[in-house]
C-alpha cells in the first residue's frame, strides 16, 4: 500500500516497527499489517521471534491467531527500527525508559515514535510522550499516542473497534490514521495528548476500583457510581493539567473505561475482582500474567494528583488497597463516609 497521505517515501509500503510482541504489541503489528503497512516485531526472546517468523503464530500470547505475511520478528532492534516509517512502542510502561534508551541510537531518521503504553512512570510521574520526547530526544511532534477501547483478544478476532491517534501535530496523527485503519479497526485524531495518555493510564485505576467492587459483590450501582466519579477525578487531573475535558467524554476516556470496566478481558479489572474477591496481592500477582498497568500507576496517578493538588479518592483508595494493604472492606467504609459535596465540584 502506498497513499498520498502516508508517512512512506513514494513506490514502497509504509514501514512500521513494533517494539514488544506481547497482547496489544502483536494485535497492533496485526492492525498495522491489514492495513497494507510492511511489519516487523521486536521481540526481547529469541525462541518467540523463531516462532512467529516459522509458524506466524505468536504462541504464548494468540496461539490460535495467524499473523499476516508481511508481520515478521527480529530480536535486534537495529533491524526492527531500520527504515521504519512509525516506533511502535508497546512495552510496560515502567520499563520504557531503559529499553528506549538502548534502542535509541538505532532509531530511523524522521521516525514518528508511536507509544501504545497506558501508564505514567514511578518517580518522575511522567507520561509515555514525555519519557519518549526526553529519552529519544525529539520533539513533540514527533510522538504520537494510541489509545481508547482496544482490549488486544478482541482485537485479534478482528472484531470492531474504534481508537483514537493524537499527536500534537495533526498532519503525523492523521499519517497515523491512515497507516491502522482497516474495516474493523477505526482510528479517529485528536491532538490533545496529555488528556488521551491520561484517559489511558487513570481507566486502569479505576478499573482496578471496579474490579475490586466486582469482587466483593457490590452490585452494578457500585460500579456505575465508581466509573462516572471515576471519569470525574480523571477529567480534574485533565483540567489541571491543560487537557481539554472533552477528551474525557471520547474514546480515550470514556469509551476505554467502559470496555475496561465492564470486560473480564482487562487484565486491571481481574487483577482488581481478585483482591476484591479475597486473595492477597502476592497471591494475585502470582496469577497475572500480563501486564496490568494500573497496580503501578494507581502509584503514580497519585503523585501526579498531589503535584497538582487535586483530589482523587478513589485512585488514593486504590493505592491503599493495592500498596498499603488496607482492606477493601474498610477502604469502602472510608470512601463513603467521605464529606459530602456537590455532584460538580
Ligand atoms: N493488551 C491490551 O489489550 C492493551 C494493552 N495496552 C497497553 O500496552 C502496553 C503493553 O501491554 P501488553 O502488550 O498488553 O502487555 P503484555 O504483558 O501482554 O506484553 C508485554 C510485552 O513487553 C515485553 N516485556 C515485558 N517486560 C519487559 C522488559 N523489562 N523489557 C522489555 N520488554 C519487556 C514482554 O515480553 P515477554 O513476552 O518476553 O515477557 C511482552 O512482549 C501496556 O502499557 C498496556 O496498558 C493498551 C491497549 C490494549
Ligand atoms: O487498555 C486496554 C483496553 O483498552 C486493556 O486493558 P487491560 O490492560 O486492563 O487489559
Amino acid at each position: 500500500m502506498t497513499r498520498p497521505d502516508t508517512a512512506a517515501p513514494a513506490g514502497r509500503p509504509v514501514k512500521a516497527a513494533v517494539f514488544g510482541t506481547g497482547s496489544w504489541g502483536t494485535a497492533f503489528g496485526m492492525v498495522l499489517a491489514d492495513a497494507g503497512c510492511e511489519v516487523t516485531l521486536w521481540s526481547r526472546r529469541q525462541e518467540l521471534a523463531d516462532a512467529i517468523n516459522t509458524t506466524r503464530v505468536n504462541p504464548d500470547y494468540f496461539p490460535d491467531t495467524r499473523l499476516p505475511e508481511s508481520v515478521r520478528a527480529t530480536t535486534d532492534p537495529a533491524e526492527a527500527a531500520h527504515d521504519a516509517d512509525f516506533t511502535v512502542l508497546a512495552i510496560p510502561s515502567q520499563t520504557l525508559r531503559g529499553n528506549l534508551a538502548a534502542w535509541a541510537p538505532e532509531l530511523a531518521p524522521g521516525t514518528v515514535l508511536v507509544s501504545l503504553m497506558k501508564g505514567v512512570e514511578l518517580g518522575t510521574a511522567k507520561r509515555m510522550s514525555e519519557v519518549i520526547q526526553e529519552v529519544a530526544e525529539v520533539p513533540g511532534e514527533r510522538v504520537a499516542v494510541v489509545t481508547g477501547p482496544n482490549l488486544a483478544k478482541e482485537i485479534v478476532a478482528r472484531m470492531p473497534a474504534a481508537a483514537v491517534v493524537a499527536c500534537r501535530d495533526e498532519t503525523v496523527a492523521r499519517r497515523l490514521q491512515a497507516a491502522c485503519h482497516t474495516p474493523y479497526f477505526r482510528p479517529y485524531t485528536n491532538t490533545d495528548v496529555v488528556g488521551c495518555e491520561l484517559g489511558g493510564a487513570v481507566k486502569n485505576v479505576i478499573g482496578l476500583a471496579v474490579g475490586i467492587a466486582d469482587g466483593m459483590g457490590l452490585g452494578d450501582n457500585a460500579k456505575g457510581s465508581l466509573i462516572t466519579r471515576g471519569l470525574a477525578e480523571t477529567t480534574r487531573l485533565g483540567l489541571a493539567m491543560g487537557a481539554d475535558p472533552l477528551t474525557f467524554s471520547g474514546l480515550a476516556g470514556l469509551g476505554d473505561l467502559v470496555a475496561t470496566c465492564s470486560s473480564p478481558l482487562s487484565r486491571n479489572h481481574t487483577f482488581g475482582t481478585n483482591l476484591g474477591r479475597g486473595m492477597t496481592l502476592q497471591e494475585t500477582i502470582a496469577v497475572t500474567r500480563q501486564t496490568a498497568e494500573g497496580v503501578k500507576s494507581c502509584e503514580s496517578v497519585l503523585d501526579l494528583a498531589r503535584r497538582h493538588d487535586v483530589d482523587m479518592p478513589i485512585t488514593e483508595t486504590v493505592v491503599g488497597i493495592v500498596h498499603e494493604g488496607k482492606p477493601p472492606m474498610v477502604a469502602l467504609k472510608e470512601l463513603m463516609s467521605r464529606a459530602a459535596k456537590p455532584e460538580r465540584r
